[in-house]
């Protein structure tokens, strides 16, 4: 089969029933449900891009395996042209949603390639876990499949292991096995997009230890496998929100899910590891699932990050106020940050690393920089926002008071901007603005470029560590020994007396 269309994704989606639970309801039907539509429209569109003669060649390729046109997610990466080609789709894919949904198919879609291409260190454990990650990687590559995932156990007691917890099986975890395939309870987070995706894959980072066996588990399943419930959380935005009031909340609501797996069967084909602490702490390690995937993500957040900042520039010119020193110095901070995520985009690129298996990496530390920055970065370009936005982002009348003809006019008199921004234009800016800096989907996408990537806390802790175990310190030592080799020719006395 090779790339979807928009609409083959769309008829996907009518065809299962995955169990669906929104604001205290079943959702019978995801494809009508209000809050789902344009989110899933703005995937098709992206399936559709595959199609489109100005982005094919861009974001697809010819599989070499099959002969059909695959999207470059599916591409294991050979050389530097493969992670320009891997750049350029994951930069499409970004733009075309502004970089506000982060789990879109190119995300997942990296990391099972990431694993079918390193199931070797697979093979010691099982070579059925091998076998079976790379047959599943064929499967969602020639069926252009749209995965979710959830690796985070839900937020319970983070002092204590998965099995110390109050149940054992708060946590996602082996029952027991069966000859049709592994019983599994419990509950992972945060699955994104889980309600209009077509399969979900569980994995783990690392970090386990003797005592979690059964939870050190790798698999996927249908996201509509019978026994599996997605828990959504409140949703944002209705579904039936006006674009001109809510220009991107209307569209990106991207619906976060905890799972709950209630005695779901997972076929044997589709376990990719279990009950073996080893195998599950190097997957991260021996698969590049940390480099590959954040390449997608920090470009993503790149193109985000660049987004933010466009819409508070021109924020800034619409009042006028981009003349005072105060504003043009915040805003030229903002700009340097995009500049620095950019750079550190083309240094992970240029300085890309070869694995024993001929895969091109892109380099990890400017990736795992970038996966530290944001989460400043951002939240910055949102607080700027802010404070340039002032109470011109509470100036917002509607779409339906502009419509009204009785006030129009106090409506273009009173609320225009700066010469040449009628009031319509700047309402407008305004209120994409406070989509990004003032409403619940801003928040979470706030939270998201926090959170998207595990603890940025310990993560940076973890680079820290890693950095200090690589350094060698060189150059202090090159300068104590500069000065030693001074002092022991210096003919003056070491004591220098004090003129
Ligand atoms: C919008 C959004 C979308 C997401 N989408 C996905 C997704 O699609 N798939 C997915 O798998 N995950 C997803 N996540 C979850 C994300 O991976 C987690 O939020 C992240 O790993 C942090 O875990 P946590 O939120 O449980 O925070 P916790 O780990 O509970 O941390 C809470 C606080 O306690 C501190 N803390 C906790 N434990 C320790 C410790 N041992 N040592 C020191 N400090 C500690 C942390 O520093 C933090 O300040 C998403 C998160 C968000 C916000
Ligand atoms: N994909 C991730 C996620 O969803 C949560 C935390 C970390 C990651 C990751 O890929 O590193």
């Amino acid at each position: 089969m090779g790339i979807r269309t928009g609409q083959q994704y769309i008829e996907a989606i009518k065809s299962r029933q995955p169990e669906v639970w929104l604001g205290g309801r079943r959702v019978t039907d995801v494809y009508n449900e209000p809050v789902f539509q344009q989110p899933i429209k703005e995937i098709a569109k992206l399936y559709d891009l595959q199609h489109d003669p100005d982005y094919q060649d861009r974001i697809t390729h010819v599989c070499e395996e099959t002969g059909e046109r695959v999207n470059n997610a599916f591409l294991n990466p050979t050389s530097k042209d493969d992670l320009k080609a891997r750049s350029e789709l994951f930069e499409v894919y970004a733009r075309a949603t502004f970089g506000l949904m982060g789990r879109t198919p190119d995300f997942l879609n990296v990391v099972v390639t990431g694993m079918a291409s390193n199931s070797w260190f697979l093979d010691k454990y099982n070579p059925d876990w091998s076998k079976n990650i790379r047959n599943y990687y064929r499967y969602i590559r020639d069926n252009d499949l749209f995965l979710t995932h959830a690796i985070i156990n839900p937020q319970n007691d983070r002092s204590k292991a998965s099995y110390e917890q109050e149940d054992m099986f708060t946590h996602l975890g082996v029952v027991e096995e069966k000859p049709e395939g592994l019983v599994v309870r419990g509950a992972k987070m945060l699955a994104t997009l889980a309600p209009i995706t077509d399969e979900v894959i569980i994995y783990s980072f690392p970090g386990f230890q003797p005592g979690d066996e059964r939870y050190a588990l790798a698999f996927a399943v249908p996201i509509d496998t019978p026994g599996l419930r997605l828990l959504c959380r409140e949703q944002m935005q209705d579904g039936k929100r006006s674009y001109f009031d809510h220009p991107l909340a209307s569209r990106y609501e991207e619906m976060d899910a905890v799972l709950a797996f209630n005695d779901v069967v997972v076929p044997w084909d589709r376990v990719f590891l279990y009950n073996n602490v080893e195998a599950a702490n190097l997957l991260y390690p021996k698969t590049g699932i940390a480099q590959q995937p954040a390449h997608q993500s920090g470009v993503r957040g790149y193109v985000k990050l660049a987004f933010a900042v466009e819409v508070t520039c021109r924020l800034a010119d619409s009042i006028g106020v981009d003349n005072f020193l105060n504003v043009q110095t915040d805003l030229g901070e903002l700009v340097q940050s995009v500049e620095v995520i950019r750079s550190l985009l083309r240094v992970a690129e240029y300085e890309y690393e070869t694995t024993e298996t001929g895969e091109v990496r892109p380099a990890a530390a400017p990736l795992e920089t970038i996966r530290g920055m944001l989460p400043t970065m951002y939240p910055r370009a949102i607080e700027v926002m802010q404070t340039i936005g002032a109470g011109g982002l509470l100036m917002s009348p509607t779409g339906n008071d502009f419509a009204n003809t009785e006030l129009r006019g106090d409506l273009d008199k009173y609320y225009a901007g700066r010469a040449g921004v009628s009031a319509e234009d700047r309402v407008r800016l305004f209120k994409l603005a406070w989509d990004l800096c003032g409403e619940a989907f801003g928040q979470r996408l706030l939270q998201y470029e926090r959170y998207y990537t595990g603890d940025p806390i310990r993560k940076r802790a973890i680079f820290y560590n890693q950095y200090k175990r690589k350094a060698t310190f060189s150059m202090v030592d090159d300068a104590l020994d500069g000065a030693a080799e001074l002092l022991k020719n210096d003919d003056k006395k070491i004591e220098r007396t004090v003129n």
